[in-house]
């Protein structure tokens, strides 16, 4: 058939009316089973391979569509277990008669009452191919396929069959998925080219019912209620195609005269008029549209001055708290500092103390046995005052860091460093090691402050010597100003720098005691 894109198919010879018989087609190969039950393709198989086949049937089922990797009918190969199922597959009829009386109607000569169930093949009648609103319509008679006119045919016309039983009822979605997956072809009849045309299923299927396309068995009246309908829908369908190309005919026509229309200029007077009708109607609605616009742009306006002011106040309130931490910091190594002072005092009361005591006692004052007691105390004044040095230097470093990562431009780690250098220098000055950490916190400050700051002239930003000697408290302010100056220079007013170097000396004064 040229128009489904090649196959064969079977034409009427001329006009029939419904019920017209169009053919009867003996088995090639059939067997029955019990009743309720659908053959499997295996017994099909076996009854075939136990030679149960004639030679001239034998050429008549390699004759049969089984698939398009046998087209050539298997070639030598003859009719392989493969081949054989691929024919199967396409061209086998088979139902369980669920419907009791017809089924012994119908039941082959011989077969007992229960053996009512078959799947054949028959070569005539595998010529037929499936339309969704068939024309035609099959029953098996005992093991004969005997094949009637389902509605009017006009001759030339094809005669189609359904191949999917109940399931034919179902959207067309699911008609075309059963017919892919069983039969490998898309179906393109007129009902289902309608329906997918417009999106729709002119039928959908009973809940509960079957068919081949999936579901419980169909009793044979409801299957042939269904076949009715199948074959009404396409007589339906075949006015309505007529129809279809009437319409087209005249919406030709229509274009045709509105083509002829166009071309004369005074017939498109109505149509401009109309146009600027449109226009200003959508002018006017425009209109309407701009106040309710023009008060949401106000709104928006208010919004966003609010929400600037908002930002600025967020960002008065960050610059306190900014401050708040750094005069926070510096409150802490006041304290800090002033602890480890006064360690260190009370490490050189208990030191004088010890000493006098090891004078012969007088009267009133403390047994020469209570020397070893203040050499603890003394001890123990001196562990707190490493300890508390220790712990400051410890807090000095972690803030250096702290303010260098996120305040890069403070003069805080200057103080810090400064701090560290004088306590260095305070708590021990033969302890080079500590002095030395000291020079180093200093030496980062410097190091940082090159980073960030401005450029510093040869020698202005180096801290602290290479060598392990501990600077004295004037060299380590001399090379603080000038880290200040290499930083701050570019950027501060003098009063400015004038007022950083002030604060660094007063740190020192502070604590180089
Ligand atoms: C029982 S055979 C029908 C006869 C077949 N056209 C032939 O040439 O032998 C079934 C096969 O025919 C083809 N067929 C049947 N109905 C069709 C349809 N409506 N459109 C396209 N192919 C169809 C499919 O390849 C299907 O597997």
């Amino acid at each position: 058939m040229p128009e489904r894109g090649g196959g064969r198919g079977v034409v009427a010879t001329e006009s029939m009316a419904a019920g017209d018989l169009i053919l009867v087609s003996r088995p090639l190969a059939y067997v029955a089973s019990e009743f309720g039950s659908l053959p499997e393709a295996e017994a099909l198989v076996e009854s075939i391979n136990c030679n149960d086949v004639s030679q001239a049937d034998r050429a008549l089922l390699l004759d049969l569509h089984a698939g398009d990797e046998f087209e050539d009918g298997g070639g030598d190969m003859g009719l392989t277990q493969e081949h054989l199922y691929g024919i199967i597959g396409c061209n086998s009829f088979g139902e369980e008669f669920t419907d009791f009386a017809a089924s012994l109607a119908r039941a082959p000569q011989g077969a007992g009452p229960h053996q009512v169930g078959h799947l054949g093949l028959w070569h005539s009648f595998s010529m037929l191919n499936h339309s969704c609103a068939p024309n035609a319509v099959n029953y098996v008679l005992g093991d004969s396929m005997a094949v009637f006119a389902a509605a009017p045919v006009q001759q030339g016309r094809e005669l189609c069959i359904n191949y999917l039983g109940a399931a034919s009822l179902r959207p067309v979605e699911e008609r075309q998925a059963g017919l892919a997956e069983a039969y490998a072809f898309a179906c393109a009849c007129p009902r289902c080219s309608l329906e997918l045309l417009h999106g729709c299923s002119m039928a959908v299927a009973p809940s509960g019912s079957g068919g081949s396309g999936g579901g419980g068995p169909v009793s044979v009246s409801e299957e042939l209620q269904v076949r009715l309908r199948v074959a009404e829908g396409g007589v339906l369908l075949g006015r309505c195609a007529e129809l279809a190309a009437e319409l087209q005919e005249q919406q030709q026509q229509h274009q045709q005269q509105c083509q002829a229309a166009a071309a004369s200029p005074l017939d498109q007077l109505p149509a401009l008029t109309a146009l600027a009708a449109r226009a200003a109607a959508d002018l006017a609605a425009a209109e309407r549209l701009l106040t309710p616009a023009q008060e949401l742009l106000q709104q928006s306006q208010a919004l966003m001055q609010q929400a600037q002011a908002q930002a600025q106040a967020q960002a008065q309130a960050q610059a306190q708290a900014v401050q708040w931490l750094r005069a926070a910091a510096y409150e802490l190594y006041a304290v800090r500092t002033a602890a480890v002072e006064a360690a260190a005092r009370c490490a050189e009361a208990v030191e004088a103390d010890t000493s006098s005591s090891s004078s012969p006692p007088t009267a009133g004052e403390p047994a020469a046995s209570e020397a070893p007691a203040a050499q603890q105390a003394a001890a123990a004044a001196a562990a707190l005052t490493e300890g508390l040095w220790c712990e400051t230097a410890g807090a000095l470093e972690r803030q250096l860091g702290v303010v260098a990562a996120v305040a890069p431009h403070s003069d805080l780690h200057l103080f810090l460093a400064t701090k560290a250098l004088a306590l260095a220098q305070a708590a021990d000055g033969r302890a080079s090691g500590r002095a030395a950490a000291g020079r180093g916190a200093l030496q980062g400050a410097a190091a940082a402050g090159q980073q960030q700051g401005a450029q510093q002239g040869p020698g202005s930003g180096g801290v602290g010597g290479a060598g392990g000697e501990v600077p004295d408290s004037a060299t380590a302010l001399a090379r603080c100003c000038a880290v200040v100056r290499g930083r701050y220079g570019r950027r501060l007013s003098d009063a400015a720098v004038q007022r950083l170097l002030e604060g660094a000396a007063w740190g020192l004064s502070q604590v180089a005691v």
